[in-house]
């Protein structure tokens, strides 16, 4: 069932067009991140679904009700939809108990319980009810912020960069304690975030913006693996992209030949993988120079940064018999250094030589 639906949604500021037409379905209970480069239009969106901002055009509906058709439209405290800014925003002089009953009218029935409540809700001792925020951690604001948003039992919620302010650590486990919550309750939840690899990680569907257009929603796999365009696809990840002549479902290119996803394709293309799909052997440097196994790819480690869990390396491709670098588009040899993500421990050493083998499939970009 389809809880939150835009359509046709176009904002602009003066002269500037900051939504360009943005269409997009979230089901209820579900999970959608919004990620984009600074200033593609990600707030404005999460503006106009609160109903801080008017769209000029376009319509937006919650569980089948229309909150927005052009200017015209049902005010923020109506909507039954709760908001998470990025720095929490807590009344600093109130109390913890009194940032989370803030929006439950005094006379609310049981209202000491309903905080407590929600104090649980978010995993907080009721022994912090008196405190104010500045007496507790980054992360636990984040989540009085959150019960504060929740105490109006919202359709929908929404979160504007919540976790930026976190350190790593704390940012992943505040991350993940969020989104359980969020599932357990059944609340569809709208995440903008500036980190691909957090979007990834919460949602159901991530959907990305450029310059006030959605350019490609879907579930994060698919969009991690089979990216519109290279833009996309590096925005969401580390890629190699690679000029490549297709047929029957291979690409020959600068690793040899290797299989595609799409088999229907021919021609020339530009083909992408991740680094993570990349496998290296070292191997002595007379079989990578003199080899005479055609199917292999060799190469020589030209840097190595060793990064704990991960080293990622910088491989030049030897121009050997099955790896034969290609023309790009552009007429140009297509020879940069690939970068290939290995296990950190026991990783190959700048001078090395490698094999290289690719694993899965790599992806066409369309068009
Ligand atoms: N009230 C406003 N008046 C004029 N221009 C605005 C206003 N709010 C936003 N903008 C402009 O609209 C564009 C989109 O802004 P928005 O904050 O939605 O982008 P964003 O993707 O959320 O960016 P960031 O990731 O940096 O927060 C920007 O160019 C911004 O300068």
């Amino acid at each position: 069932m389809t809880s939150l639906e835009l359509h046709a949604v176009h904002k602009h500021y003066g002269p500037v067009a900051v939504l360009g037409g943005i269409d997009l379905s979230v089901a209820a209970g579900s999970r959608t991140a919004i990620v984009g480069p600074s200033g593609s239009g990600k707030t404005t969106l999460l503006r106009i679904i609160a109903g801080f901002e008017a769209p000029d055009a376009g319509r937006v509906s919650l569980g089948g009700q229309l909150l927005a058709d052009g200017p015209g439209m049902v005010p923020a405290h109506r909507r039954g939809i709760g908001f998470v800014p990025q720095d929490g925003a807590l009344f600093p002089h109130l109390t913890v108990a009194d940032n989370v009953g803030f929006g439950l009218p005094r006379n609310t029935p049981q209202r000491a319980e309903r905080i407590a409540e929600l104090m649980d809700m978010v995993a907080l001792d009721i022994a912090m009810l008196a405190r104010r925020p500045h007496e507790l951690s980054g992360g636990q604001q984040q989540r009085v912020a959150l019960a504060r948003a929740l105490a109006q039992r919202p359709r929908l919620m929404l979160l504007d960069e919540p976790f930026s302010a976190l350190d790593t650590g704390l940012r992943a486990s505040t991350r993940k304690a969020v989104a359980q919550l969020l599932g357990n309750a059944g609340i569809t939840t709208i995440l903008v975030t500036h980190d691909q690899s957090e979007a990834l990680s919460f949602a159901d569907q991530v959907a990305v913006m450029r310059e006030g257009q959605l350019v490609q929603a879907g579930c994060p796999l698919e969009l991690y693996l089979r990216p519109r365009d290279a833009a996309i696809a590096s925005f969401l990840g580390e890629t190699i992209v690679l000029p490549a002549q297709l047929a029957g479902g291979w690409a020959d290119c600068a690793l040899g030949r290797i299989a595609v996803n799409d088999g229907q394709r021919s021609g020339a293309a530009q083909i992408m993988l991740r680094p993570e799909q990349l496998q290296v052997v070292q191997v002595p440097a007379e079989v990578a120079v003199h080899g005479t196994d055609t199917g292999a790819c060799y190469g020589a480690v030209i840097d190595a940064d060793f990064g704990g869990s991960v080293c990622v390396l910088s491989v030049r491709l030897l121009r050997g018999p099955g790896a034969v670098p290609l023309a790009s588009r552009d007429g140009e040899a297509w020879d940069a250094p690939l970068l290939v993500h290995s296990p950190g421990l026991h990783a190959p050493a700048t001078g090395d030589m490698v094999r290289i083998s690719v694993a899965g499939q790599a992806h066409v970009f369309s068009g």
